[in-house]
């Protein structure tokens, strides 16, 4: 699903260097101690930064010179970013159109995904009359909506508090389980990924020290790991 083939990045200062493999239906979870890079690895995914060395292969295609929109991912950040004039259902509908002018079809799969999330009957409320979780759950349900293959989470509910940031990591590995949906997960901190998370890389200063199947890494924990365990 995801390939990164020697991509070198340089932003001002900084080289992100790159070489990843994420098969389809596997979830990684992206660790590493804050400037070393995750989310320079995530934008070059995601098409907000080019590489200026190697490839970015998504869905067995050369995405390295594709825009943002061109690419079949779906991203979430940390900041829910719904808009706060607009109602639950219409900021979930801009996932599928940014007029917000759906036809019937459109509009039963934007209440399918609010369903899927838990948020069906609220589609008529603001984002400002929510609780922080029930806004993270609508930005998932747009995210849901856009139905791609590859889904890129930049820490997305680290404003929430643990309670509730188990309990939407949780409803997270439900809905990919369901859709077989490929992930990549920024995270500083282990104990989210459990359950989530197949596979995990740490980037230490823009290069990627280690990467492997989760279970085997906590299994027999290189000392690389362990200051996060
Ligand atoms: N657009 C940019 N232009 C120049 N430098 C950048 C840009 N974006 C990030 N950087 C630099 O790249 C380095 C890595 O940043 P990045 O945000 O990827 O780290 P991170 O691991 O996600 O950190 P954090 O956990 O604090 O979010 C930092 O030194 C940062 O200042």
């Amino acid at each position: 699903m995801l390939r990164l083939e020697h991509t070198v990045t340089k932003l001002d200062g900084f080289t992100l260097r790159a070489d990843l493999t994420l098969e389809p239906g596997r979830r990684l979870a992206v660790l590493g101690a804050s400037g070393s890079g995750k989310s320079t690895l995530l934008n070059l995914i995601a098409g907000f930064v080019l590489p200026d060395e190697g490839k970015v292969i998504i869905g067995g295609l050369d995405r390295s010179r594709a825009s943002v929109a061109d690419r079949p991912l779906s991203i979430l950040f940390q900041d829910s970013n719904l808009f706060p004039h607009l109602s639950v259902f219409d900021n979930v509908a801009l996932g599928l159109r940014s007029d917000l002018r759906l036809d019937g079809d459109q509009r039963a799969r934007v209440s399918d995904s609010l369903a899927q999330v838990g948020m069906d009957g609220m589609e008529s409320r603001l984002p400002g009359s929510l609780s922080g979780g029930q806004q993270s759950r609508v930005a998932l349900a747009r995210m849901l909506l856009r139905d791609q293959p590859l889904a890129l989470m930049d820490e997305p509910f680290s404003a929430l508090d643990p309670g509730l940031r188990r309990e939407m990591l949780d409803l997270v590995a439900a809905l990919c389980d369901r859709t077989k949906l490929t992930l990549a997960m920024v995270t500083h901190d282990l104990r989210d990924v459990s359950g989530l998370c197949t596979d995990l890389c740490l980037l230490e200063s823009g290069r990627i020290v280690l990467q492997g199947p989760l279970d085997d890494i906590l299994a027999d924990p290189p000392a690389l790991i362990r200051p996060w365990l």
